[in-house]
């Protein structure tokens, strides 16, 4: 087990933790990390929320059932409903400030943007405000298709130099085959380097509002990776999880980024 200290990290949370029941936003799962993200800024680290959950929130909202087919539009409404509710939800969760920032791939392709939106994050840290990034699902399909919160989260890791990127999930961490579906999956406790065994572990996601499933998470951990942040996949569903981080214990699977300043610092 390694020790994860940090003192910048990017935290992902998925529509599984948001809303377990299949559509809304439910603070079932969110209360022991809105907790830990607290305790983290008090104790004078900055933490960058990703927060998936507009698309649940906003079928939550208009009494859509994700679970049937619903189009790429209707899907863009739904997610343009349930973002501000989203962020409200959060608000009521944190003593500090909640600010928005919602993202597209192409802002993150330009360095204007990303010099703009680095000194936004970087100021608002300052302020001791807690920054929810989430796509801008309303001006782009191909993320809403994938399901790319998770790649987003990598890409806001790099941005703003975090030390760790934490993906919150519904599953232990990743194991070497679907937990889900097979009741003999292991969990795998440490990946050092993402081969061909890594990648046909993971697949997709059996929750209709949800997407990506491992496979997204597991393309966040090599772009976290390969610019020196390790990543942990968690299940944000316990309690214990926030624990075990509080106390800098590892929990879930950590993919160790052997370059990364905080690693040297700790071997
Ligand atoms: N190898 C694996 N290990 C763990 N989970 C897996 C694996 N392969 C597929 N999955 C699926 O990925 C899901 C988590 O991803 P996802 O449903 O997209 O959640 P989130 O909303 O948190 O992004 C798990 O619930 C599981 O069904
Ligand atoms: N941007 C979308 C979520 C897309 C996404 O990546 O979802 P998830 O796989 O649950 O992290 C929303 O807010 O509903």
């Amino acid at each position: 087990m390694q020790m994860i200290d940090w003192q910048r990290a990017v935290i992902k949370v998925g529509s599984a933790l948001i809303a377990p029941e299949g559509n809304g936003c439910s603070i079932r799962y969110l209360l022991a990390l809105a907790e830990f993200i607290q305790h983290s800024v008090q104790h004078g680290k900055e933490v960058v929320l990703v927060s998936s959950g507009s698309v649940a929130a906003g079928a939550g909202l208009m009494k859509f059932d994700l679970a049937q087919q619903v189009s790429i539009p209707q899907k863009q409404a739904l997610a343009a409903v349930g973002q501000s509710y989203l962020m409200q939800h959060w608000q009521k969760l944190f003593d500090n400030q909640c600010a928005q920032i919602l993202l597209t791939r192409s802002d993150l392709e330009s360095s204007k943007r990303v010099a703009n939106a680095k000194n936004t994050l970087n100021t608002l840290l300052q302020m001791q405000a807690i920054p929810i990034i989430n796509e801008n699902d309303s001006v782009v399909i191909d993320e809403l298709v994938v399901g790319d919160n998770d790649n987003l989260a990598a890409q806001v890791a790099v941005m703003c130099d975090a030390d760790l990127l934490i993906i919150c999930s519904d599953v232990d961490g990743l194991y070497n085959k679907n937990p889900q579906l097979h009741a003999d999956a292991q969990l795998i406790e440490v990946v050092e380097t993402i081969d061909d065994s890594i990648l046909q572990s993971a697949g997709i996601t059996t929750n209709p509002i949800a997407t990506g499933g491992m496979k997204t998470k597991i393309q966040a951990a090599d772009t976290a990776m390969q610019a020196g942040i390790n990543t942990l996949i968690v299940n944000g569903r316990k309690a214990a999880t926030f624990e075990q981080l509080k106390q800098t214990r590892q929990t879930g699977t950590l993919f160790f980024a052997a370059s990364s300043r905080m690693n040297s610092m700790l071997n």
